[in-house]
């Protein structure tokens, strides 16, 4: 893993000015960034996230999952909290790329759930890899966390490269019609932190 910091430019956006700092892994060309919010002290725990590629969720609006809900409130409550971060890991369908994704999602249309649609494709059900965060984060500054998320596998991956999770944030939001399937398999088979949520919005077909 070879991480090189690039440039760094501001990113307006709804909830605020961030600092957005672009990295190379000069292994495998995938580009990452990392927001960040105010001031960043690394004798003080920070807000942060940890956040996936979801094209059809960050981008595009999909309701299948609940990722573009969970980014834009994430960023509301860095805005919020004054201070904190947000790194954007280009692995795009929980490792297997855009293309593998629409095939998964092809195959659940059909019936199958988000991890028995990744094994028939021939992927395991969670791909990704949390190496390029710990370059990512001492360039940034960070090293006491308060970190948004549900997933378990997360908070282990950030203390296996020596970040201290001083608490773990649940985010859970955006729950729909469409996604409540998949939020119940992260949760039985994946072991997502969830407990029962109300739904966000009553989309009708
Ligand atoms: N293969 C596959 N990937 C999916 C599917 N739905 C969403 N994703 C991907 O799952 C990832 C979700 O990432 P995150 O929101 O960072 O994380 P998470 O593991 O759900 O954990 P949280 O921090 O609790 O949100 C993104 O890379 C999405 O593209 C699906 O049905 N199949
Ligand atoms: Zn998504």
């Amino acid at each position: 893993m070879s991480i090189k910091y690039v440039a760094t430019s501001k990113l307006p956006t709804p909830w605020g000015i961030f600092a957005m700092h672009g990295f190379e892994d000069t292994e495998t060309g995938k580009e990452h960034v990392a927001l960040t919010y105010g001031e960043l002290d690394a004798k003080t725990p920070v807000l942060g996230r940890i956040h996936s590629e979801c094209l059809t969720g960050d981008a595009l609006f999909s309701l299948r999952c609940d990722c573009g809900f969970q980014l834009q409130t994430a960023m509301q409550n860095i805005a919020e909290a004054g201070s904190g971060f947000i790194l954007y890991l280009r692995q795009e369908g929980r490792g297997i790329g855009l293309l593998n994704k629409i095939r998964a999602y092809e195959l659940q249309d059909q019936g199958a759930n988000t991890v028995e649609a990744n094994e028939r494709l021939g992927f395991a059900a969670d791909m990704r890899k949390y190496d390029m965060i710990a370059p990512m984060l001492a360039h940034i500054g960070v090293t006491q966390v308060r970190l948004m998320t549900n997933n378990p596998r997360k908070v282990k991956a950030m203390q296996d490269v020596g970040m201290d999770v001083v608490e773990r944030v649940p985010l859970q939001v955006g729950k729909n019609r469409y996604n409540e399937a998949y939020l119940k398999t992260k949760s039985d088979a994946l072991g997502h932190m969830m407990s029962e949520v109300h739904f966000n919005d009553d989309h009708q077909d």
